[in-house]
């Protein structure tokens, strides 16, 4: 496999006494997308801001290209890397032409605007005001603005909640299309079946730690996940592969 774009070591983060993050270790590689999944509260967002270098890890260390996130220069980071987070609201009620601009001027590419607007699917609505736009626009703009300078790492927080099955398909495609071209991507994915689906690999956090990471296929059929749930999956074979649906909780 190719060298790590991001390698997590021990990687622990806490506030107080609580242990939200608690020695995570694995290597994220250039053209494979991984699911982050787990139950609410284990801890996903806060792995996913520490990758970021968005919290600075109370253990252990994250490095990006084998370089520690804190010697890289800030610029040359956020252009190596693509953060969508969980919730954002501009400082300013910017059309999406205008986010979109910004976006491309932070990674320093010179690509057309009306191009990435489009293969992002997202032209028809270039001048329309962040204010104006519903949840689902919001997040398929804010994604075009960080796919757009093509980033080497995509660290992606519940991208597709605010979508419909149609464009939250079409997101994981456009993640596994920033895969193909040599990134590295990280995406917090609640929709397991979407999760099996898109992602090549799958790391299961519960209470901080990371219980499992395995092919999409392999944790599908792993009882670890059923565990860390709380709930017995039922799981249905298809042509595409294995469907999970949950009986009811543990
Ligand atoms: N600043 C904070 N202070 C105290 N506790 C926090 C803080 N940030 C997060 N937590 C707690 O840490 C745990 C992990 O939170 P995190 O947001 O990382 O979980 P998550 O897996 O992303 O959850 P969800 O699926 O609900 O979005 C939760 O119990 C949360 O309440």
């Amino acid at each position: 496999m190719a060298e790590a774009a991001l390698d997590l070591r021990g990687l622990g983060y806490r506030t107080g006494a609580a242990a939200l993050v608690e020695d995570v270790t694995f290597d994220l590689h250039p053209g494979e997308v991984l699911g982050l999944i787990g139950p609410n509260g284990a801890g996903k967002t806060t792995l996913l801001r520490l990758m970021a270098g968005l919290l600075r890890p109370f253990t252990g260390e994250v490095r990006l290209h084998g370089r520690p996130l804190p010697d890289w220069p800030a610029r040359e980071r956020a252009r190596r890397m693509g953060y969508l987070p969980q919730h954002f609201a501009p400082h300013w009620d910017y059309t999406a032409r205008e986010l979109l601009r910004l976006g491309l001027e932070r990674g320093g590419s010179a690509e057309g605007l009306e191009d990435v607007a489009s293969l992002h699917g997202v032209a028809g609505l270039l001048e329309r005001r962040w204010s104006s736009l519903s949840g689902g626009e919001r997040a398929r703009v804010l994604a075009a603005s960080v796919l757009a300078t093509r980033p080497g790492v995509v660290l992606a927080d519940e991208a597709t909640a605010a979508l419909d099955v149609g464009q939250s398909l079409a997101l994981m495609g456009r993640l596994r299309m920033a895969a193909r071209e040599g990134a590295a991507v990280a995406v917090v994915v609640h929709d397991l079946n979407l999760a099996l689906a898109g992602c090549d690999r799958l790391a299961l956090l519960h209470q901080g730690r990371l219980q499992a990471l395995e092919t999409a296929a392999s944790l599908a059929e792993d009882a670890r996940l059923d565990a860390a749930f709380g709930v017995d999956f039922v799981r249905v074979r298809t042509e595409g592969g294995l469907l999970l649906t949950a009986r009811g909780g543990g």
